[in-house]
């Protein structure tokens, strides 16, 4: 067994000895979970979100609508949730956690009580503001200092107006999800144009309108940049939840770097989570990406990787998929040619600025990194051991322990910020690279 790190212990991220050749199943989606929690929440009746993720964002979640009035049973692995009429002054811990400090406002906007937001030290640096400047135009009062950013305070009125709202969500897709998330309990419903550079992440606005229409509402798409959804009530669902193809990252890159075979059960064969790009994107490195059958999956089936003799550099646009950025840019720094990763300023606001962060640390083991305004590139170096600092972010240390798996002697700062996303990663993680070729691990 092995014990969880604490955020100062150093964690000696294992080396691969060779090829590895395991069948994993990973934990469940965060913003599957979060979407499917906080819809049930405000839903016409309790809901179950199966398979739920346990994590410190769904946690997270979970408290946060409680504290609004909600029962939310997290006793099992099936969490159950039970609407209550949201009328309870409260206070709301948003941690680090995008989903919390976007995607609650807009509910606690329907409550008669005060709702107090804070989080983590780094989450009063995370934009909001365009979310807050979008409720006061629907009619809702909101106190803060000026800087459109935590803390916060939402003062409801039991109701929301709705209506049209222009914002500029070029910095993350998450504005948007937020009032689409609520809109369907708001008198006149919500009318979301956007206007500015391009919304990133469009893959999670396309999850956020699946899961609506999922619960009844309904939700016109039609036209660029505007997202509407018509007042009505939230039918009640019973959701299972994907495993977090995102958080298959690290997993499938042992397959890469190690030119050895790694299969996740129950890779959905449709969906809108961002990870499944990662065929894709292992495919032009150089990998082999099948389904194949999985005897003892719950589906009967699972996502293939095998990795290739040589892994190749990769030129590609992440703005869709910009959580991906951290574990393919450890990816690019072991290729064996240049890579160039474009078109993600955006994650500069992420739980760190994500292209200073990989590109200081990766630069630290011996990558050839250089920054850009919306990216970075890497052309071929020999990466060697040393201390990877991660930045309270859990995809700096999924970046770092990919690192570590192909150079020994890679050192992860805080690999218990992990717990963001994923329960004990890195006990998991050991175990994996721990354990003889072939066998099969849960997570
Ligand atoms: O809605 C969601 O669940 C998410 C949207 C994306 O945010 P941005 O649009 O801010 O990139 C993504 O990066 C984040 O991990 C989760
Ligand atoms: C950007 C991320 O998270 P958040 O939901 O906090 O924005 C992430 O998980 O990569």
């Amino acid at each position: 067994m092995s014990s969880a790190p604490s955020s100062t212990d150093l964690y000696d991220a294992p080396a691969a000895a060779g090829p590895v050749d395991l069948v994993v199943s990973l934990p469940g989606s965060k913003s599957l979970t979060n979407r499917a929690l906080l819809l049930a929440s405000i839903a016409e009746g309790p809901s179950v979100v199966r398979r739920a993720l346990r994590s410190r964002d769904t946690t997270l979640m979970a408290a946060a609508l409680t504290s609004l009035g909600a029962h939310v049973d997290t006793s099992s692995e099936d969490w159950r949730v039970t609407p209550a009429p949201f009328a309870a002054d409260a206070a709301v811990d948003c941690g680090l956690a995008g989903t919390v400090m976007r995607f609650v406002p807009p509910v606690a906007a329907l409550s008669s009580g005060a709702v107090a937001f804070d989080g983590d030290a780094h989450m009063r640096n995370r934009p909001v503001g365009e979310v807050l400047t979008a409720l006061r135009g629907l009619g809702v009062t909101i106190e803060d200092d000026g800087r459109g950013a935590l803390p916060f305070t939402v003062r409801g009125s039991g109701s929301v107006r709705g209506g049209l709202v222009t914002l500029d969500a070029s910095s993350s897709s998450q504005f948007i999800s937020a009032l689409l998330l609520a809109g369907a309990r708001y008198e006149q419903g919500v009318d979301v144009r956007h206007v500015g550079k391009p919304v990133p992440s469009l893959p999670h606005i396309e999850m956020t309108v699946q899961v609506l229409r999922m619960h009844g509402v309904e939700v016109d798409t039609d036209g660029a940049n505007r997202w509407a959804v018509a007042p009505g009530p939230v039918a009640a669902v019973d959701h299972v939840i994907e495993p977090d193809l995102s958080n298959a990252a690290p997993f499938l890159a042992l397959a890469a770097v190690t030119g050895g075979r790694v299969v996740v059960r129950d890779w959905p064969a449709e969906t809108t989570q961002a990870g499944d790009v990662l065929r894709d994107l292992l495919t032009q490195m150089g990998c082999q990406v099948s389904f194949v059958d999985v005897a003892d999956a719950p589906t009967g089936r699972g996502l293939e990787v095998v990795g290739p003799s040589v892994l190749a550099g990769v030129d590609v646009d992440l703005h869709d998929v910009g959580e991906l950025t951290p574990a393919v840019a450890a990816l690019a720094a072991l290729a064996q040619g240049p890579s160039h990763l474009r078109g993600v300023e955006h994650i500069r606001f992420h739980e760190t600025d994500r292209l200073a962060a990989l590109a200081t640390e990766l630069r630290g083991l011996g990558a050839a990194v250089t920054e850009h305004r919306d990216g970075l590139s890497f052309t071929p170096a020999p990466l060697s051991g040393g201390v990877f600092r991660t930045y309270a972010d859990h995809r700096m240390a999924h970046a770092a322990v990919i690192a570590g798996a192909a150079v020994p002697g890679v050192r992860v700062e805080d690999v218990a910020t992990t717990s963001k996303t994923f329960p004990d990663f890195a006990g998991f993680w050991s175990g994996l690279l721990a354990r003889p070729t072939g066998s099969s691990s849960e997570g």
